[in-house]
């Protein structure tokens, strides 16, 4: 038996949501240019959970569905003014809290199509009013009740700033969520379909694939670019910051990719909106920097930009925490996690693969006193 490291070119499971074939990237079907410049997010999710388009009424319902599910119970609440908020990370505050949810998920265990498609929408729903809570909860404010006359995009914003956001703001936001939904089998939507593979319910896999999304070589590395960003703080400093990490080897956050080799189709709709955002701010000089990162670094490396890498910029640019870049993550790829559960339990077989073996041979037990 000889095991493949990182289960690289592994092909573990057959799914109908999502596929990376030569570098373009669909959605059921639906190249994601199209539907980056043309749908909005709630429609990519009804997409994701049901394998098609929704028509008007069906949209509408869907709405209707995530509005009202979008309260968190007290406790939840209450929950983040019980621990010192202000040195947790809020990807580690989302796991539990997310976690929590299933207690008071009176269906928690309900294994219906039925019930699991309705911890879908209110998993979907649930998660920006848990984010934005504990953002403001850890400034001392208050958490904001969701509006129901608002989309997906602008309540997030709304709920965490406590204003209307513009026009722009949301249009921004909105396309990142539809950018971030799914990805094939990326690492955290691996993990979620390993969990309840073993008909484990929704609640556990979603926990599980925070957990797997929170790492700096997956999701977390939207943070980290904007750390890097900032460490550099000017155009000037780019070169001589980014040849000294090429020149220890190291990492540079939001490049590369395991399975695109020519870049990544969801940086450049990124990079579109940081140079818009960015200016709108009077703050191009992220956007500068980060091209300039990017020039020097596919350059040297050959290492395209990924999604991580110009989303840092515009959620910048949205004024939101560093910190809360990849919570948002999981506010769209959620959608993605509850498609591929219900995928998986619509035709479930454990995920049970083997390990190559490289301890040592057979041992005969010594007594603890003769060691
Ligand atoms: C949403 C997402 O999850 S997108 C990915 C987000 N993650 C990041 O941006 C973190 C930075 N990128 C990386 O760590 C990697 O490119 C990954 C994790 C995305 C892919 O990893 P793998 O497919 O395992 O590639 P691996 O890490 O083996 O890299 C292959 C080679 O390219 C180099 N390389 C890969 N990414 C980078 C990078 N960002 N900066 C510098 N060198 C890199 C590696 O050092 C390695 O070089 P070597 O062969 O000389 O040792
Ligand atoms: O597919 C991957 O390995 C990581 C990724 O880009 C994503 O999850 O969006």
């Amino acid at each position: 038996m000889t095991s493949t490291r990182g289960l690289e070119g592994v092909v573990a499971t057959q799914s109908a949501i999502s596929s990376i074939i030569d570098d373009t990237l669909t959605y059921v079907g639906y190249d994601i240019d199209d539907l980056a410049n043309n749908a909005s997010f709630e429609e990519v999710v009804y997409l994701l959970w049901h394998k098609r388009l929704p028509k008007h009424d069906e949209l509408a319902e869907l709405k209707q569905q995530l509005a009202d599910n979008m309260a968190v119970p007290a406790e939840v609440l209450a929950h983040f003014k019980t621990y010192d908020i202000k040195s947790v990370h809020p990807m580690t505050a989302l796991r539990t809290a997310v976690s929590m949810l299933g207690l008071f998920d009176e269906a928690a265990e309900d294994m219906s199509d039925e019930a699991n498609y309705l911890k879908a929408i209110k998993l979907q729903a649930k998660l920006p009013t848990l984010v934005t809570a504990f953002a403001r909860v850890r400034k001392g404010e208050e958490p904001v009740q969701p509006r129901t006359d608002l989309n997906y995009a602008a309540n997030f914003l709304y709920m965490l700033s406590g204003k209307e956001p513009e026009a722009i703001e949301v249009e921004a936001f909105d396309k990142a969520l539809v950018l971030h939904a799914d990805h094939e089998l990326n690492a955290s939507t691996f993990t979620a379909r390993v969990c309840v593979a073993t008909l484990s319910d929704m609640y556990s896999g979603v926990v599980a694939a925070i957990g797997a999304l929170k790492g700096p070589l997956h999701g977390g590395a939207n943070e980290q670019v904007m750390k890097m960003l900032s460490e550099i703080g000017s155009v000037e400093n780019v070169e001589s910051y980014i040849q000294t990490k090429l020149d220890n080897k190291e990492k540079i956050m939001g490049f590369g990719h395991r399975v695109y080799r020519n870049g990544d189709p969801r940086a450049k709709h990124l990079r579109e909106m940081s140079e818009k955002l960015t200016a709108l701010r009077g703050e191009s000089k992220w956007y500068e920097m980060s091209v300039k990162i990017e020039e020097l670094v596919t350059g040297q490396k050959k290492l395209p930009p990924n999604v991580d890498f110009y989303s840092a910029s515009v959620y910048h640019s949205l004024n939101i925490d560093h910190d809360l870049f990849t919570p948002i993550f999981a506010v769209s790829r959620v959608s993605g996690w509850t498609a591929h559960i219900l995928e998986q339990y619509a035709d479930n077989r454990l995920i049970r693969p083997r390990a190559e073996y490289t301890g040592p041979g057979m041992q005969t037990y010594v007594p603890i006193d003769e060691r």
